[in-house]
């Protein structure tokens, strides 16, 4: 194999979220100077020309901020965006604008339905939650819209757990009755004789980020502390002293009860009058998670029956509750308003943790909070973000590569590493190859958050293959081969022997290559766009091409040769930096030696 290489480029960045959508990202339009049959012996000469339309890329995003955000966030946003601060926007109103916008930032008061995204028209492209729970956004509507979802996961985490240890103790010794007796004149020192917490057991239901926080605080107040959580490492739990039991044991065991959990749906109304029945009489409950997880009328029978001697609540299934709502009203239930995270250093912290993730969304960084979207550790990102761009640019080129693009429908992915198979996450570079694939030949806006769920839309099935070889591990990746099946090709000569369309790149000083077409090997640095020609092999035909290029000022970045044998059939790859004119690609497709070409927009 012959190659060379033309001067240094510019390797581009990584751009997975930032492409702007546009009503048709690429143009295509396949030209056939002569008809192609696989079963001809040689196949006649055809080419391909794609051109990208012209993208209206407006100058600063802009940023809905739906609802108060810390002034420190807004700063970092104001840096790269437009932000329209539109506080207590009703529904409809949130779908007038929300059309004009590219990032939307809500905490828990404003639901995110699925008429935002179907009004957003497709240039919302990211929304951030300033908070960890992400049930008031629907999330599948998202990902069905190719929006990424992020939120701040970690900043409120003390300010949370604070807020649960204040009502625990608030609760225990009546402060707030108290405070509400004294303020209406009266002095009931006997009324408001409390209980203790040193001693006590209390169950923390969810022993996530808060919920252990709060444990640590609780064994601090001397309380024997108990957790249940279905997904949590019992070592983590014993590191702070912690026994984790399971459901049952927890509710019936426990003198007060700590929910932590997220709301889902196997969690919703999780404390009912099942569950209360099967409680120590006489037991407290705390909950600065989600009002959903209990069933509020069956609270109040508990609390009626003397099941739950008290109850502490800062949040509710209906936010603001109704304003004669018996729970909120009742003597022995302590209520604040969904307060958990607001303290004034979690609230410039959540606004800097969201500001920082929606701004490296728009910018098309991969999002580390994203809660719809493959999560793949920082560390792992760093590593695979060549070969992300390598996926990419490979199931681009393959898919350009077919006749009569909507045939697609099963593609395979051999992945070779020197890495154990479960030592390499593929998720991400899957989805860079299902986009590659799917946005040259449609107008939908393909992303890592909807990858998946649009190839299955379309019938187009990916598997993958992992091939494991020798040699160090230091890479995550030797190489990356697409191969399509059941399709003919603009350009026979991509065809393996086994039949399929086939394209392999690897990473070379982290830009990536195109190493192999069909059985020929070639070495073409995956920037700008590639053209490849089919020919025999034979002297000045090189030269012949660069210069038909050259007279149109067209840069030749890079051009290798890979031929079965001197002087037989050999598959030339030459990337250039601008596109060729129509012309200048028929005068190629006219050299005699030329049996066959075509033209790949990257
Ligand atoms: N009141 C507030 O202002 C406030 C502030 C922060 C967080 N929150 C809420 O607190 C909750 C916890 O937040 P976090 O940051 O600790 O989240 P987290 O994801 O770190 O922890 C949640 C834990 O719940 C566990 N869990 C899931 N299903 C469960 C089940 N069926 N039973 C028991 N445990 C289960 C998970 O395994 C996880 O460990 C969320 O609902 C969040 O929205 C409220
Ligand atoms: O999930 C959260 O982060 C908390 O419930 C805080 O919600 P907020 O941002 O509406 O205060």
């Amino acid at each position: 194999m012959a190659s060379f290489k033309t001067p240094a480029l510019k390797n581009p960045s990584l751009s997975l979220s930032s492409k702007p959508r546009l009503p048709s990202a690429f143009s295509v339009s396949f030209r056939d100077n002569l008809r192609f049959s696989r079963s001809s012996s040689r196949p006649q000469r055809r080419f391909l020309i794609i051109t990208a339309s012209a993208a209206s890329i407006s100058s600063k995003p802009t940023v809905l901020v739906a609802e108060k955000l810390g002034e420190a966030g807004l700063t970092l946003l104001k840096e790269f965006a437009n932000v329209d601060c539109s506080y207590s926007l009703s529904p409809e109103e949130l779908c007038t604008k929300i059309s004009l916008c590219d990032a939307l930032i809500v905490r828990s008061g404003t639901k995110v339905s699925r008429e935002v995204f179907e009004s957003a028209g497709g240039r919302l492209k990211v929304v951030g939650r300033a908070g960890v729970g992400i049930d008031n956004v629907d999330l599948a509507a998202a990902t069905e819209h190719g929006c990424l979802v992020v939120n701040a996961p970690t900043a409120n985490t003390v300010a949370a757990a604070e807020h649960g240890i204040a009502l625990l103790a608030a609760m225990a010794r009546n402060v707030a009755q108290a405070d509400a007796s004294m303020k209406a004149g009266k002095w009931q020192r006997n009324k408001y004789v409390g209980v203790s917490l040193v001693g006590k057991t209390l169950a923390v239901l969810g022993f996530g980020k808060v919920g252990s926080e709060v444990a640590r605080r609780a064994k601090g107040l001397g309380m024997h502390v108990i957790a249940h959580d279905p997904y949590a490492s019992a070592d983590r739990a014993r590191a702070i002293g912690v026994e984790l039991v399971n459901f049952e044991e927890a509710i019936s065991t426990a003198d007060f009860i700590s929910l932590h959990m997220p709301l889902t749906a196997a969690t919703n109304k999780m404390l009912n009058d099942e569950t209360f029945a099967k409680m120590k009489k006489g037991v407290r409950i705390v909950n600065v998670a989600r009002g959903g997880v209990i069933d509020e009328e069956a609270l109040v029978r508990a609390l009626d029956a003397g099941i739950v001697a008290q109850a502490a609540l800062d949040v509710f299934t209906e936010e603001p509750p109704k304003q004669d709502s018996k729970l909120v009203q009742h003597e022995r239930v302590t209520v604040t308003p969904h307060l958990g995270a607001s303290t004034i250093e979690a609230q410039e912290g959540v606004a800097i943790e969201i500001a920082e993730a929606v701004v490296g969304a728009l910018k098309g960084e991969l999002a580390a909070t994203a809660v719809n979207a493959p999560m793949v550790p920082a560390e792992v990102l760093t590593e695979l973000k060549p070969y992300v761009e390598l996926a990419e640019k490979l199931g681009r080129l393959a898919v350009q590569l077919v006749a009569g693009v909507s045939g697609v429908k099963n593609v395979k992915v051999s992945y070779a590493s020197s890495r154990a198979p479960d030592d390499l996450d593929t998720r991400l570079l899957r989805a860079m190859i299902t986009k590659g694939l799917i946005e040259p030949i449609s107008s939908v806006y393909v992303n890592l958050v909807n990858a998946d769920y649009t190839a299955k839309q379309r019938g187009l099935r990916i598997t993958e293959e992992r091939i494991v070889i020798d040699g160090s591990s230091e890479c995550p990746l030797e190489s990356i081969q697409v191969q399509i099946a059941n399709v003919e090709s603009k350009f026979a000569s991509a065809i393996s022997e086994s039949g399929e369309i086939k394209v392999e790149g690897q990473v070379k000083d982290g830009i990536p290559h195109l190493t192999k077409v069909g059985s020929f090997q070639v070495d073409v640095s995956l920037e700008g766009s590639i053209i490849l020609c089919r020919q025999v092999d034979q002297p000045g035909l090189i030269g012949k091409v660069g210069s038909i290029l050259g007279q149109e000022n067209v840069n030749v970045s890079f051009m290798s040769v890979g031929r079965i044998a001197p002087r037989k059939q050999a598959v030339m790859a030459i990337g250039v930096d601008d596109q060729p004119s129509k012309g200048s690609l028929q005068r190629i497709g006219e050299v005699p030696a030329i049996e066959e070409f075509v033209f790949l927009k990257l």
